[in-house]
């Protein structure tokens, strides 16, 4: 079968913004404009079609990302049909892992601003993790008709606090009740979307005389800006030629591409207007998958490939999403980076080892999931039924091998206990808790060997709030929960030479193990090294991994108080062995003595996750803010004016940080806002450590 939409008029992108910025609300007009969903739903009545959890429609926040599938000819029918795959990310920073995993399968991004608030916290952080992965982005202000619209504001922000070359390709027309359309500056006409039909329909007249200078200076700018692609546009434009529509659009896309140019537009998804130029926009200027740099990957003999965007190459793609559904079971949205898979073909997974056949593929338009027979390079789709794929494995042709760069997961940095209320709901805790962890790989489950308690671990606290709730509601189990407890961690302060050995005489076959090893500490997040030192085969080669095992199982258990050891490095440089005697147990068990012993001299040290938080509060409540941080251990790292009262940023431990949303509520009325996010681990003051290290016992 051939392929219906060429490559070249694909458009994977991603809408990311701020909590309540609108994403939902844009999406949902994007699919109604573009005939897939007839029926518009409103986030505030709960009935949004992306929303399709129930917990999602209940707290109006998305949490789990889901792809949809739609095609876009343009405001004026001006193109070939273009295929728009949209992943609808969360704005919520509990969740910023699914924005990371998004933006590794995305080729292209729109960020939404609330034309009041403008640039927020959680604004910048997704805005940072694109610019990791370099993901070319345009930017919409929407809320125009918002009380404190602003969006000249909003573009000033975006250059100075996400510092990038924002370049107005609209202006709005009005704000806040007065919001009317909005001037496109390109082809210089004013747009008018007609309420009677929710905007489906719109006027294009001359530009307003009282905005004609405007428009014409800040057209100017854009024009300079698209010039600066080409030697040749920006030849025509020095000697004072005019830029065709075509050639300014051709240069914005070529300097959006490679990141040197952020677009902005403007409108009001909630009153129906803007969203269809946006769309425009995102056919104009956000880049096709052959228009990115091609994904590498790692082939058997760890040479590093590349695998192009072409449907002859063979068959790569990666597994980006793990979601359960009710009525199918699992589901794997996959983005397909080159060749072609059909649907009942066997696919290889590189990082689990295993070969695995795809039984139905589907397609998601919004709620409803379409069956299709294959998926070509540059799509994204999902897979029923795979049982051993996780998030960000591999999946490729088995004749073909390759390993597509993996994502990273950061640690959890909290933990709860939880508890089945009845002995019945034990045994479907498990399963669902499993299926749980496989769909987030930033959540995790283990039981407690001690207490025999289940432990889930995650982002934080509304992270796992969610994960019981959806126990709860999807998997019908009731569980208690326990208070919070924060992830600490363990260090080494001092560097140590330590000897470990390991000696049984009884009757037949002794054990014998005996290393000597040193141990350093390490920057913070450089994490665990092992270095074998050894020469003249004092110990014999065989034995050296179990040593490495040794140290690396009880690093995992703790010393002080149970928490997993970081951040240290080990040179195993001396030692010896018996003939008969010697085994790899017995030198796992000395590397875990001399560990241990290595640790408790090696100036050990608690070490506690720290948030980066930020407030913006009224001016108001300012000093009660700052007093409260400081209560809580934080420091106030900085200080400014923001559109909606003064930011206050400032890193704060996790421990001191919980419940804090209901506390800042209660103190600012409900006017203050915060968001955090984790920032890295620091040592735990003496009295939190002893506590700690007490209640471990
Ligand atoms: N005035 C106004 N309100 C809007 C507009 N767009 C969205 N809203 C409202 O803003 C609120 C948040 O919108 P959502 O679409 O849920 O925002 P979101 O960014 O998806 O939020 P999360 O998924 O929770 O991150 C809802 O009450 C919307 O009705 C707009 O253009 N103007």
């Amino acid at each position: 079968m051939a392929r219906k939409t060429p490559i070249e008029r694909y458009r994977n992108i991603g809408i990311m913004a701020h909590i309540d910025a609108g994403k939902t609300t844009v999406t949902e007009r994007i699919l109604f404009y573009t005939g897939i969903s007839h029926k518009m739903g409103e986030v505030h009545e709960g009935a949004a079609v992306m929303d399709w959890m129930e917990q999602e429609q209940e707290r109006g926040i998305t949490i789990t990302s889901a792809a949809t599938t739609t095609f876009w000819r343009g405001m004026d029918q001006q193109y070939p049909e273009t295929r728009i795959n949209i992943i609808d990310t969360p704005g919520h920073v509990d969740f910023t892992i699914e924005v990371e995993r998004s933006l590794r399968v995305l080729d292209g991004a729109v960020c939404v601003l609330d034309a009041n608030a403008g640039v927020e916290p959680q604004t910048e952080t997704v805005w940072r993790q694109a610019n990791r992965y370099g993901v070319p982005r345009m930017v919409f202000v929407n809320k125009m008709d918002k009380m404190g619209a602003d969006f000249f504001r909003c573009v000033d922000m975006v250059k100075e606090r996400l510092g990038c070359n924002a370049v107005p390709v609209q202006l709005p027309i009005g704000a806040e009740d007065n919001f009317a359309g909005v001037v496109d500056l390109i082809r210089q006409k004013a747009i008018y979307w007609n309420e009677a039909d929710r905007g489906a329909t719109y006027d294009e007249v001359e530009i307003p005389g009282e905005l004609a200078d405007q428009a014409a200076s800040y057209r100017e700018a854009l024009i300079e800006a698209a010039a600066e692609a080409s030697e040749e546009l920006m030849d025509k434009y020095i000697g004072g030629e005019e830029l065709t529509v075509e050639e300014i659009n051709h240069g914005l896309r070529v300097q959006t591409i490679a990141n040197e140019v952020v677009p902005v537009l403007c409108g009001s998804a909630f009153k129906n207007k803007g969203v269809q130029a946006m769309l425009d926009a995102v056919v104009e200027y956000m880049p096709s998958p052959v228009e990115v740099p091609a994904i590498e990957g790692e082939v058997d003999d760890g040479t590093v490939v590349t695998r192009d965007p072409d449907d002859d190459a063979p068959f790569a793609a990666l597994a980006f999403k793990i979601a359960t559904d009710p009525y199918v079971g699992t589901l794997t949205f996959f983005r397909v980076y080159s060749g072609v898979v059909k649907s009942g073909d066997t696919v290889f997974n590189p990082v689990k080892g295993k070969k695995e056949r795809l039984g139905r593929i589907v397609q998601m338009h919004s709620k409803e999931r379409k069956e299709i027979d294959e998926v070509r390079a540059g799509d994204i789709a999902a897979a029923i039924g795979l049982k051993e794929v996780t998030t960000g494995d591999t999946l490729c042709d088995n004749a073909n091998r390759v390993m597509l760069e993996r994502m990273e997961f950061p640690d959890p940095v909290i933990s709860v206990a939880v508890e089945p209320k009845t002995k019945s709901d034990q045994e479907k805790m498990g399963i669902a808790l499993g299926k749980l962890a496989q769909e987030d790989p930033s959540f995790q489950v283990r039981t407690d060997e001690e207490s025999g308690q289940t432990i889930i671990s995650g982002m934080g606290e509304l992270h796992l709030e969610i994960i019981v709730d959806r126990l709860k509601r999807e998997f019908k189990v009731e569980a208690n929960v326990g208070e919070p407890q924060v992830a600490y961690r363990e260090a080494i302060r001092k560097p140590v030479e330590v000897e470990g050995k390991f000696v049984r005489q009884s009757g037949g076959r002794g054990q014998y193990g005996h290393v000597w090893i040193r141990m350093r500490p390490r920057e913070r997040g450089e994490g665990y090294a092992f270095n074998n030192k050894i020469v003249g085969g004092v110990v014999p080669k065989e034995y050296i991994p179990s040593v490495d095992k040794g140290i690396q199982e009880q690093m995992e258990n703790g010393v002080l108080a149970g928490f997993p050891v970081v951040d240290l490095e080990v040179e195993l440089f001396d030692g010896s062995y018996h003939d008969v005697d010697s085994s790899e147990m017995a030198f796992k068990i000395a590397g875990s003595m001399a560990f241990k012993d290595g640790f408790m001299q090696g100036d050990p040290v608690l070490l506690e996750p720290m948030m980066k938080v930020e407030v913006t509060t009224p001016e108001d409540f300012m000093g009660d803010v700052m007093g409260d941080v400081n209560r809580r251990r934080g420091t106030v790292q900085g200080m400014e004016d923001g559109p909606a009262g003064k930011i206050i940023r400032a890193e704060v431990p996790l421990k001191e940080m919980f419940g804090y949303a209901t506390d800042l509520r209660s103190a600012t009325q409900g006017r203050a806002a915060y968001s955090m996010e984790f920032d890295g681990y620091a040592e735990a003051p003496n009295s939190i450590a002893e506590e700690v290290i007490k209640k471990a016992g």
